[in-house]
Parts: C-alpha cells; sequence; structure tokens
C-alpha cells in the first residue's frame, strides 16, 4: 500500500495503543498458568495474533470477551504439550524468541516458521543451550527457520551473550522455572535492552514465578518446580508507539499522549528525558504526557538499551538545529528491517546530510526536509518514522509498504489522518 502525505502540522489527543511487550508477556504468562486469567487493553496486531495461536498450539484456550480481541480470558494449560505441530510464528522476533524453549520443554516434535524477515534475524544463541540438551536442532542447514526441534530442555548452568537480543534471556526466564530442578543463567557480555528483561522479571514475579538476578543483571538463579498462577492484567499504553506522537507534538502541534502511565519499567520511556535533553517541551499534564512545538538542539544518545527509539530519535535529529550522533545501534541491523541502513538512506533521499557507521551515525539537523518518495522496507517502526519525518517536508513524501505498521500498530494511518494527516 502506498501513502501519499501534503506536508501539515500533526495535533491533537491520541489513545496510545497497548504495549506490544506486555501484551506478548502477559498471554504467555497467563497461558502457562494452571486456570483463568482475564487480560484487558491487550494489543491487537499482527505480532500478538502470531503470539496466541502459538499459545493456542500449546493447549491454551482464548475466548474472545469482546469484538476485536482486545479483552480475553486465558484458559492456561500450565505446562505446554505440543507434539508433531508447526508453530507459524509470521515476523515476531519476540514470539520465535520467548516461545522457543516452552516449545522444547517436552519430548515433543515441533516446527517453528516465519515470515519476511523473521527467518533471517539470530537463533544461534540458544543453539549451545538446547544442544546441552540434547534437543535435535533440525534446518535447512543455515541455523534459520523453518526450525524442527525435538527433546526436552534441561535444567542446567547456561550462559548467554546479552549483545545480541535480550529476547533469548527472557525466552528462558519463561521456561525454566518449569523444569525439574533449578538452573543457572550467566550473560557473558555486557546486557543490551536490559529493560526489556526487567519487564519480562517484574510480569513473571506478578504470575507468581521468582528468579534472583544480580544487580548488574548478568546472573540469573532460577528455582525449578516453580507454577504460573492465573491472574487478571490490564496492559499499559506503549511508549515505544507513544515516541512517534511525542515528536508529532515537538516539530508540530501540541499532541496529548493518553493510556501511557506517568512512569514505566518500558525502556522507551527513555524518549522523555531524551527529547528534553534536546530542548524539547514535554510536560505531564491532568493524567496524560503533552509534547508541544519547541526548537531543539542536536545531542548524542545512546539507544544500546532502548532500540525501537532509533528510527523516531533519527527523526528528531534530522529535525533539530545542530549535530546528533546516534551510538550503540549495531544490533539495529538485525530487526524487521536493517534500520541503520534504512533511516540513513531515508533520511538522505529528505535531503539531510547523514554519516552511516557500523553501530550507530551522525545527522546533521536540517530544519525543513524535502519530499519525495521513501519506501518502509516492510518495517513498522520505519512506516512510522516516515510519517513523522513527513511533517518536516517541504514537499508532498510517499511512502511505499506503508502497510508494515499492521505488525504493531494497526490503526496508526487512521489515528495519523485524525489528527491532521492528509493522505491521498
Ligand atoms: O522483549 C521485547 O519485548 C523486545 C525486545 C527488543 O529486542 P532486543 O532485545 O533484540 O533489542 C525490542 O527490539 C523488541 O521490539 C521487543
Ligand atoms: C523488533 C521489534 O519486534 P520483534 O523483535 O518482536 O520482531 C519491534 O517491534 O521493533
Amino acid at each position: 500500500m502506498d501513502i501519499t502525505i501534503q506536508p501539515h502540522p500533526i495535533g491533537g489527543t491520541v489513545q496510545v495503543p497497548p504495549s506490544k511487550s506486555l501484551s506478548h508477556r502477559a498471554l504467555i504468562c497467563a497461558a502457562l498458568a494452571d486456570g483463568k486469567s482475564v487480560l484487558d487493553h491487550l494489543l491487537v496486531s499482527e505480532d500478538i495474533v502470531a503470539t496466541c495461536s502459538v499459545l493456542e498450539a500449546f493447549g491454551a484456550k482464548i475466548e474472545k470477551l469482546n469484538e476485536d480481541g482486545s479483552k480475553l480470558k486465558m484458559i492456561g494449560c500450565g505446562r505446554p504439550s505440543a507434539d508433531h505441530v508447526t508453530l507459524d510464528c509470521h515476523e515476531s522476533g519476540s514470539t520465535v524468541r520467548f516461545l522457543m524453549p516452552l516449545a522444547a520443554l517436552d519430548a515433543a516434535e515441533v516446527t517453528l516458521t516465519g515470515r519476511g524477515r523473521l527467518p533471517k534475524r539470530p537463533l544461534e544463541p540458544y543453539r549451545p543451550i538446547f544442544d546441552a540438551s540434547q534437543i535435535n536442532w533440525q534446518t535447512a542447514g543455515d541455523d534459520a527457520l523453518p526450525l524442527t526441534l525435538s527433546g526436552a530442555l534441561k535444567p542446567g548452568d547456561y550462559t548467554m551473550p546479552g549483545d545480541v537480543s535480550s529476547q533469548f534471556i527472557s525466552g528462558l526466564l519463561f521456561a525454566l522455572p518449569l523444569l525439574n530442578g533449578p538452573s543457572t543463567l550467566r550473560i557473558t557480555t555486557a546486557l543490551e535492552s536490559r529493560p526489556y528483561v526487567d519487564l519480562t522479571l517484574g510480569v513473571l514475579k506478578y504470575y507468581g514465578i521468582t528468579i534472583d538476578v544480580s544487580e548488574d543483571g548478568r546472573f540469573y538463579a532460577i528455582p525449578g518446580g516453580q507454577h504460573y498462577k492465573p491472574a487478571d492484567f490490564s496492559v499499559e499504553g506503549d511508549y515505544s508507539q507513544a515516541a512517534f506522537w511525542f515528536a508529532f507534538g515537538v516539530n508540530g502541534r501540541a499532541v496529548r499522549c493518553e493510556h501511557l502511565p506517568k512512569t514505566s519499567l518500558q525502556g522507551d520511556a527513555a524518549i522523555i528525558p531524551l527529547i528534553r535533553q534536546m530542548g524539547g517541551q514535554i510536560d505531564w499534564q491532568d493524567g496524560a504526557w503533552v509534547a508541544k512545538p519547541s526548537a531543539r538542539h542536536g545531542i548524542d544518545m545512546d539507544v544500546s538499551q532502548c532500540p525501537d527509539l532509533m528510527p523516531i530519535l533519527a527523526v528528531l535529529a534530522a529535525t533539530a538545529e545542530g549535530r546528533s550522533r546516534i551510538l550503540g545501534a549495531g544490533r539495529l541491523r538485525l530487526k524487521e528491517s536493517d534500520r541503520l541502513s534504512a533511516m540513513a538512506d531515508l533520511l538522505t533521499r529528505l535531503g539531510v546530510r547523514v554519516e552511516e557507521a557500523p553501530d550507530g551515525m551522525t545527522i546533521w539537523g536540517a530544519g525543513q526536509l524535502k519530499g519525495g518518495e521513501i519506501d518502509a522496507v516492510n518495517d513498522h517502526r520505519i512506516a512510522m518514522a516516515a510519517a513523522a519525518a513527513s511533517e518536516c517536508c517541504s514537499d508532498p513524501l510517499t511512502i511505499h509498504g506503508a502497510e508494515a505498521v499492521r505488525k504493531s500498530y494497526p490503526d496508526f494511518w487512521q489515528d495519523f489522518r485524525q489528527n491532521g494527516g492528509q493522505t491521498a
């Protein structure tokens, strides 16, 4: 789907969609509990559909309690039991990494498949752990999806790099407590995207799972024989998605983002101090964050703990005065697209001077951007960052592949239009 945007200031009030990360976690924990949990204000998007379909293949039962499925009753299955099934993880890195250890919990044979770029995104950090459990790991020879696993995950003392994806750590934290003995997990590098592991620990605790973690987040002691306890859960708004609206607000007219808590375990809440550090105005007003039109200057930003913010931070840098540097972004090349090269290409096409590096980029603020055509490269965050950039374009901007937003924010273009976006 192509969308052509006539540049126009964006402003108004937005109901921020539910957190994708928390929606995945609440669904998984409720599915592993032995009993009924009511989950409310869940995100409804392609990635969440993927997680729900795998959880149902594990034996969980899902009953929608409203039309779009944002409220549902989960009848948990306790321990997953999936044998000789194919688990379609769509394009969701969270789904495949969170659920792979659970799929290998018992001596089952399961095949995991993926779509788009998912088969190319790393899975090998799990390989030594699965090999240690004598789990048979069968692919077409490139460690990628489709992947067939058979065998049973065993308790043990495991190690894992912390600079590929935090999702591998979360995946082990979901599964290891269910084993019949204790395990430990030691992170062998710096831990990046650590807030996501903290998010996992928080939801696990809410569902009755206890894990001891060291101060630096690089050592986990996981008692076995634990049971998830059913619990109702209501999902808070998504700071990763709110970030796009904050950019609209500081570059256009004021934007009020509702359904966000003032503080959150979500790592992308870092967008607020980052915008303020640039000189942008964002205030907590009557129970919501309000981003207001405000000039900004360039800054240096380390995104190693908040990688999903990189696309919108690149746009905020391009529309600020002076130079900005984005650092700690090497892992952005491993997402739904190579986001570093995608954003360097997008901004260059819009007339911005960008210097790309292996793990980041330098951006010279251009104030006003040119119009033109860009490709969302099948990446929801690139599509939404392009929309944010369009607000500062002198001419219309056409986005090819704008439908990519359905992965995490299916109503994005509707919300965009409702807040002043002019699209053809
Ligand atoms: O655990 C999660 O919910 C996520 C972790 C992050 O991945 P990495 O840990 O690979 O950075 C992030 O990019 C992704 O959108 C969601
Ligand atoms: C990378 C993302 O998600 P996932 O890893 O779950 O595909 C994202 O939402 O930007």
